[in-house]
């Protein structure tokens, strides 16, 4: 369970305010308007940005002090973040050791993590050997060599086409339902939340919302989520 006890981030003169817990294994997609903190909430669960009031805890242990790297949590950034220098295998093995001094177990699972994204025989490549959608898997795969519970995706695939996205979003869709982690995307696409959303969190005026059933939300919306769909 993902706790978010009385939470406040700062941006700035922004606040976002955000009281609710996440069951484990749940997939929940983060909408809301353009600027409403999506990306605020997501940085904040990540550790990329601090609290300024409340407690995060993950399976009732406290981690709203807990550094970035250290965390439950691993995070796939929209422009997959790439070092384009390093091959294929080195940028996934970031994801275990930022200093790349990889054991012989380490070089296992990352050839393990490229075989579930479908890029084996790909390890030696640079980034921009590799096509978009090629790119984006090298990415999931370092999310997965971290091995974490919980699983933060920030408008993941936006660079893709429609197709391409779909392919991307039912692979992370399949491997969060494997390993049973749980899955928090941020889209602006209602067909991604019918895809595979359990719930939604609507981030709207200053406040995520307690996540609710997508099913029932998506059929019935309440007026401001009405508003932002449309
Ligand atoms: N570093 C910052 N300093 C000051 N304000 C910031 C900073 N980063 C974001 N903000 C502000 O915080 C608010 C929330 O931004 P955020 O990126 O979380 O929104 P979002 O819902 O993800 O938007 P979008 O859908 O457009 O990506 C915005 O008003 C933004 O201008």
């Amino acid at each position: 369970m993902l706790t978010l006890e009385g939470i406040e981030i700062a941006q700035g003169d922004f606040l976002l305010a955000a009281d609710f817990t996440i069951a484990p294994g749940r997939k929940t997609a983060v909408i809301g308007p353009s600027g409403a903190g999506k990306s605020t909430l997501l940085g904040a669960l990540g550790g990329f940005i601090p609290l300024r009031a409340g407690r995060l805890e993950w399976e009732g242990r406290d981690i709203t002090q807990v550094p970035q790297g250290q965390r439950p949590i691993a995070m796939l950034f929209q422009d997959n973040n790439l070092f384009p220098h390093l091959s294929v295998a080195q940028n996934v093995g970031l994801g275990i050791r930022p200093d790349l001094k990889l054991t012989a177990d380490d070089k296992a699972s990352i050839a393990l993590a490229l075989d579930r994204v479908g890029l084996q025989g790909m390890e030696a490549r640079t980034p921009g050997a590799l096509s978009g959608g090629q790119q984006s898997r090298a990415a999931l795969a370092r999310v997965l060599v971290q091995d974490r519970p919980v699983i933060l995706l920030d408008e993941p695939f936006a660079a893709l086409g429609p197709a391409l996205r779909q392919e991307m979003l039912d692979l992370v869709n399949g491997l969060a339902t494997e390993t049973g982690a749980t899955l928090l995307m941020v889209t602006h696409d209602p067909a991604d939340v019918r895809r595979i959303a359990d719930d939604v969190i609507f981030v709207e005026g200053g406040r995520a919302a307690a996540p609710q059933p997508a099913k029932a939300l998506l059929e019935d919306p309440p007026p401001a989520l009405r508003a932002y769909l449309g």
